[in-house]
């Protein structure tokens, strides 16, 4: 989709101390920006320094300090972001175990106030994980996905953890009474999570269907939503039946903080059923999917990093997402070794890195 110049997006990024990549910046395409580079020349530093824009973290690495370039004290990234028309400047910064965010100056309390500028999904050689590990990473992809749509969700999933807590700490002491005390607001924030959950889904779905039955043709992909306690009851009567079960345990079992999606190939887990080709194909469109509801919102533009487009995917798949990326409403960014993987030569900004180098070409 060719986007005009004051569109929405990440206007400009720049960074210090961040991975192997020497001080610079960039001004990117609002629409494709595609990055080539030899092995370990930064090209994934570069994606990642957008995403710690986005998220204050790393895609990476659980461990921040990570990102700070070897014999640096910091590392920090800077951006010039147009959302809903306006300028704002964002910068993250790490340093002595601590990361800072700044939003036009000032400093944040919470990365709520300056995630929906960037709604950012990512798509590399792990985007399979999100089927082979555990719920947690699917919890998450729903979180997030909820989030940029629905603002309120965030403060209903607090509101949810704070009873969550209360009531295990009550269930670990052993305190029946005072355990029941915490069920009704447990039971009513849980249901409006799983409530805005299943509407998400639901939206989600049929987009992702357009994509799975162009790419994976032969198959029938499904998923189903486990909400964290059994179909057909009501959490607080889940809660009540099952307390002496959750006191002699310890803690809770049974809420949306143990919810599953489950992802089905032809009937059964799709792990088992696709090829990592395949796996990465159908994860993929979930994360384009979600980028392109995303889009619908008119919040934040959504950003896609597609680091190593090409690997595991053959030339027919490879071009089928290129030409799905050149309509998509995010900005984008794609990364490949060569060039010639790529080949969208007419189109976008295409940046070289070389020896954490990063030139506009
Ligand atoms: N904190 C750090 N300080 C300095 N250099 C680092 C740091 N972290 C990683 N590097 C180095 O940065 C280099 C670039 O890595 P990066 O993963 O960005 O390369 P790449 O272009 O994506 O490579 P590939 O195509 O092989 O995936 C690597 O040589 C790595 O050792």
């Amino acid at each position: 989709m060719t986007q005009p110049a004051d569109a929405d997006g990440l206007e400009r990024l720049g960074w210090t101390g961040f991975r192997g990549l020497a001080p610079g910046s960039i001004d990117p395409d609002p629409g494709l920006n595609l990055i080539h580079g030899d092995n370990a020349a930064g090209k994934t530093s570069l994606v990642e320094a957008i995403y710690f824009l986005a998220r204050a973290r790393s895609f990476i690495t659980h461990r921040t300090a990570r990102v700070i370039a070897n014999g640096q004290d910091a590392a920090v990234v800077n951006g010039r972001i147009r959302a809903q028309g306006q300028a704002y400047r964002l910068g993250v910064g790490h340093q002595q175990g601590e990361t800072r965010v700044r939003l036009n100056g000032a400093d944040t309390r919470a990365l709520s106030e300056s995630a929906w500028l960037l709604p950012i999904q990512v798509v590399n050689t792990e985007v399979q994980r999100l089927l082979t590990d555990s719920p947690d990473g699917r919890r998450a992809f729903l979180n997030w996905g909820v989030f940029h749509v629905k603002p309120g969700y965030r403060a209903d999933w607090r509101r949810y953890r704070r009873a969550l807590q209360q009531r295990n700490a009550a269930l670990k002491t052993g305190h029946r009474q005072l355990s029941a005390t915490w069920e009704p607001e447990m039971a009513e924030a849980g249901k409006r999570v799983d409530d805005q959950r299943r509407a998400f889904l639901a939206k989600l779905e049929p987009v992702c269907q357009k994509l799975w039955q162009q790419w994976l043709p032969d198959r029938s992909i499904e998923w189903r939503l486990r909400s964290g306690w059994p179909d057909g009851s009501g959490l607080d009567e889940i809660l009540d039946t099952h307390r002496d079960r959750e006191l002699a345990q310890g803690h809770g079992l049974y809420g949306p903080h143990r919810a599953d999606l489950r992802v089905l190939a032809d009937g059964v887990d799709a792990t088992a059923q696709l090829s990592r080709g395949q796996q990465k194909l159908l994860v993929t469109a979930m994360r384009l999917a979600l980028t392109e509801l995303w889009g619908e919102q008119r919040a934040g533009r959504p950003v896609l990093l597609l680091d190593d487009l090409p690997a595991e995917l053959d030339a027919g798949h490879r071009r089928a997402l290129l030409d799905y990326l050149l309509c998509t409403p995010a900005q984008c960014f794609v990364t490949a070794i060569d060039a010639t993987q790529l080949p969208l030569e007419a189109h976008g900004q295409w940046f070289h890195v070389e020896h954490g180098r990063v030139t506009a070409v």
